[in-house]
């Protein structure tokens, strides 16, 4: 971990951030606990980063703000370098695409496009929104109506919209809610492949952890309305700091142990941890962390298995605890047979 890094990434920020939101704060008036809790973040140039996080938890709120659709009662969000918490949203040369996309439904494809566009020359405007056409691969479909699109056809058309400015930063909320699970998949590459081709900066609302670990450069997990973790996919993932985020993020067996420094004894042994830690702890092990070996005299026994094709789940019972493993296809082991569980690489403690 970098010097400057703290457990939950709050310390990290790009060197030079495009945007930079400080302790955001929203309550609505009817409402008792606040929306959004002190909500700091910052973004880089060219960067990705998603919000996180179960329903209700604040995302939207937080983007809303970010954008000038709803105003803070308290924080401060700067854009480049210009404080803008105040400035409404057609002022903060900031991208936006609706969960519904919002496309005109009386104006073609084309005539989509070039609505942000009207300040260029008409031919300019014309031949910029053509080129965002060939970019999102809808060149040929510009003389139709959105509803005469698919909907990943009418996402692509709100993208190339809202990119059709050149915006620095682009704030796209679920923009993936109403595609089929095939279409998601392909379509979020493209969208990461597009954001990057063009070096804009995004913000991805999303409940849905795997379109965050496919899609973002950074995760910011969001819980009651605060950032609850903020770092990579990969730092997530393996370092969750609460039994939250790593619930909430895959999949993770809750164990107990007592520490010692580096190391913790548990009911499975002693094991490595993956930062230090003192006395009664909590740990997170992940299913993929376990294997099992066959063995009549084992203390741990099968009692539930899902085939997944690539891999498969079983439920393993030991003493009072009952584990989730995840192994590979060519390990077969049928519900009620004896085996032996070693945990493989670092635990986590958690907080
Ligand atoms: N206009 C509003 N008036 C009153 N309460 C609101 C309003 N907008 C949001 N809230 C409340 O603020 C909290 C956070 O809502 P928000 O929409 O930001 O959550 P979210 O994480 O984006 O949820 P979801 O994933 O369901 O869209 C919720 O409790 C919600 O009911």
């Amino acid at each position: 971990m970098p010097a400057d890094a703290s457990p939950l990434g709050f310390r990290q920020r790009p060197a030079k951030p495009l945007l930079e939101v400080d302790r955001l704060r929203k309550t609505f008036s009817h409402a008792g606990a606040a929306a959004v809790e002190r909500v700091s973040l910052a973004l880089g140039e060219g960067e990705l980063l998603a919000l996180l996080g179960p329903s209700g938890c604040g995302k939207t709120t937080t983007l809303r703000m970010i954008g000038g659709f709803e105003d803070p009662d308290e924080g401060s969000v700067a854009f480049e370098g210009r404080d803008i918490t105040h400035l409404p949203p057609e002022a903060r040369g900031i991208g936006f695409v609706f969960q519904d996309y919002a496309l005109f439904p009386h104006l073609s494809v084309l005539d989509n496009v070039k609505f942000g566009l009207r300040k260029l020359p008409r031919a300019q405007a014309q031949a910029r929104a053509e080129e965002m056409l060939r970019l999102v691969g809808l060149a040929d479909l510009g003389k139709r109506r959105p509803h005469q699109l698919s909907g990943g056809q009418q996402q692509r058309v709100a993208l190339a919209r809202a990119l059709a400015v050149a915006p620095k930063l682009i704030l796209l909320d679920e923009p993936f809610s109403n595609l089929d699970a095939k279409m998601r998949v392909e379509t979020r590459q493209e969208v990461r492949k597009l954001l990057k081709e063009t070096g804009s900066a995004g913000i991805l609302v999303t409940h849905d952890q795997e379109e965050a670990l496919a899609l973002a450069d950074r995760i910011a997990v969001m819980d009651a309305g605060r950032v609850v973790q903020m770092g990579t996919p990969d730092e997530i993932y393996r370092n969750p700091v609460s039994e939250f985020v790593a619930n909430f993020i895959g999949r993770s067996n809750i164990l107990t142990g007592t520490a010692n420094g580096m190391n913790v004894q548990t009911a499975f042994g002693n094991l490595p941890m993956s930062r230090a830690a003192n006395g009664a702890v909590t740990l997170a092990v992940r299913p993929e962390q376990i294997m099992l070996d066959a063995d009549p005299n084992g203390a741990a026994i099968i009692t539930g298995r899902e085939f997944r094709g690539h891999d498969q789940i079983y439920w393993v019972q030991e003493g009072d605890d009952c584990l989730i493993v995840i192994s590979g296809p060519g390990q077969q082991h049928a519900i009620g047979t004896r085996v032996t569980m070693r945990i493989c690489d670092c635990v986590v403690p958690l907080t």
